[in-house]
């Protein structure tokens, strides 16, 4: 069985896990699902203090390195056991999620398509496209009601990590992507992949 993995990036807030998730409401366990925010590094020995001012938003933060050798690990057929993110401790959870190997696999995440060897595994690649203010004020709304931030945490990390990150390492993956669609919620851009899906399964 060949895996087809497809990678889909967007700006914090653009409505990648939004589109993600319609994706995975219909097809169910025909896909994994695997965020790129679960490989953020582990910082058992950094306090508290620092890690609510560090950069989120530089390649650096994430430990791309294991998504790669996880994602290579199910293209050759072998079960993996994928790390799971805790936001409001800004750190692993002691979780692990084990992920086994399907015909699909969707992987999302701000960076993705920011990693050479990333992109080079990807059968398709879609970049998720919204307006900086509309994502910033979803990004609000989620992070206080699902993150545990407060509104002034989440405006500085905006303005000193975020927004300069965005432009620098998000925003020109864009040129990268087979797809770029506008909004998490079109169905337009829904009905295209979940029709290319379909085709994949049934074919397998
Ligand atoms: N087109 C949209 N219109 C209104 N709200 C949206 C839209 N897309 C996403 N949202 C909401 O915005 C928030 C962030 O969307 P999410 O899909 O989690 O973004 P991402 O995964 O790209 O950070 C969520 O609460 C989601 O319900
Ligand atoms: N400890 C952390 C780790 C990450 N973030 C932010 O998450 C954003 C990516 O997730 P999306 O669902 O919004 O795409 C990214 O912009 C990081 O700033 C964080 O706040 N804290």
């Amino acid at each position: 069985m060949k895996t087809i993995l497809i990678g889909i990036a967007g700006g914090t807030g653009s409505g990648k896990s939004t589109f993600t998730n319609r994706l995975k409401d219909r097809f169910g366990d025909d896909i994994d699902v695997i965020y790129h925010d679960n490989y953020y590094r582990r910082q058992d020995d950094v306090p508290m203090e620092v890690r609510q001012k560090r950069n989120y938003d530089h390649p650096d933060a994430l430990e791309t390195d294991l998504l790669v050798e996880h994602l290579k690990q199910l293209k050759a057929g072998h079960a993996v056991d994928g790390p799971v993110y805790d936001y409001t401790m800004h750190n692993r959870s002691e979780k692990t999620m084990h992920i086994e190997p399907r015909r699909i696999i969707i992987v999302e995440g701000i960076l993705l398509l920011a990693d050479r060897r990333l992109r080079d595994m990807f059968d398709i690649k879609i970049y998720v496209e919204a307006d900086a203010d509309e994502r910033i004020l979803r990004r609000i709304v989620r992070d206080v009601e699902e993150r545990g931030r407060s509104l002034e945490n989440i405006v500085e990390q905006y303005l000193t990590t975020v927004k300069p990150m965005h432009y620098l390492y998000v925003e020109p993956t864009r040129a990268k992507a087979d797809l770029v669609i506008n909004s998490g919620l079109n169905d337009v851009a829904f009905d295209i992949m979940a029709t290319k899906i379909q085709k994949l399964l049934e074919e397998a």
